[in-house]
């Protein structure tokens, strides 16, 4: 279980993350929504702290992780994969090595240093190139790839991490709607096989609808909804984006990323559909 609690994050005066409490069992796939600025991203950064929280906690599995520090720090950010929108892979490296750096905090800082991979861990990225249907690009330098094969190579990387838990920001918001949905669907294959739990940060409603069992939406640091797919009405979208962003959040033309409406390939138990503060 992954337990935000009563979690604010300031920046100055402005208050990115505001007092938000959210549980996440073991194996959920959630997307988090809200218009631009909303703290999506903050969010995420403090679950795997790029960024510490101003107040509360983030426990995981009985172990307070906004307070750990040294290794047991770089331990939790090897258990919670990072994916991000641009990729973060090394450009000049193939994309094989790309892969075989998820295996860092798993190893020696000599061999590290050297990039001295083993055998095993060879094969190990190799299969999860396979697993992404990217390894015929294994020897091909990281930025000659498009932008979804890009992604799937850092799918790849996190994998590596034998993470419990993937946090995933905007991973399709630079893609083509084929790529995102491919890219989409291997987070979906990863989370319905391997039990890890996702949590992305999604622009479009649709592709949270599409792909996520759990649906948390966010508006100026606060959560204001919090449920199933189907759950996600016109009313619950307007106290999300609100009147204005209405539009836009459902437009097909707004990003290219969006997706087809269509139920989630799994259906959980969900909490009970909640307008928070409603
Ligand atoms: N490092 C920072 N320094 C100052 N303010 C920040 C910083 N990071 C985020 N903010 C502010 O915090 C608020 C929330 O930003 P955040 O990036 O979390 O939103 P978001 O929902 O992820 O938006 P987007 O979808 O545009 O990425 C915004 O007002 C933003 O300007």
């Amino acid at each position: 279980m992954l337990e935000v609690s009563q979690v604010t994050r300031r920046f100055g005066t402005n208050v990115a993350v505001d007092n938000v409490t959210i549980g996440i069992p073991e194996g959920q796939m959630v997307g988090v929504i809200g218009a631009s600025g909303a703290g999506k991203s903050t969010l995420l950064r403090m679950i795997n702290r790029l960024i510490d929280t101003t107040e509360g906690k983030i426990v995981f599995s009985g172990t307070n992780v906004s307070a750990l520090r040294g290794q047991k720090l770089r331990n939790w950010q090897r258990d919670c994969a990072m994916i991000f929108q641009q990729f973060n892979l090394v450009p000049r490296l193939d994309v094989l090595t790309n892969v075989m750096l998820g295996r860092l905090n798993h190893r020696s800082s000599v061999a590290s240093l050297l990039n001295i991979f083993s055998d095993q861990e060879r094969a190990m990225a190799i299969a999860a190139l396979e697993r992404l249907g990217i390894e015929r690009a294994a020897m091909q330098r990281a930025g000659t790839l498009s932008g979804g094969q890009q992604q799937r190579v850092a799918i790849a990387r996190a994998l590596m991490q034998q993470p419990k838990v993937i946090l995933a920001d905007e991973p399709i918001a630079s893609l083509d709607p084929r790529n995102a949905q491919i890219v989409m669907q291997s987070l979906r294959d990863i989370n319905r096989n391997d039990g890890i739990t996702v949590v992305t940060n999604l622009h479009t409603l649709d592709t949270a609808r599409t792909f996520c069992e759990r649906i948390i939406g966010m508006q100026a640091g606060k959560v204001v909804f919090d449920g199933g797919p189907d759950d996600l009405t016109e009313a619950a979208a307007r106290s999300i984006y609100g009147a204005d962003g209405l539009e836009d959040a459902f437009s097909e033309a707004v990003t290219s990323t969006s997706l087809a409406p269509a139920r989630p390939a799994r259906a959980k138990e969900t909490k009970e559909p909640a307008l928070v503060g409603a």
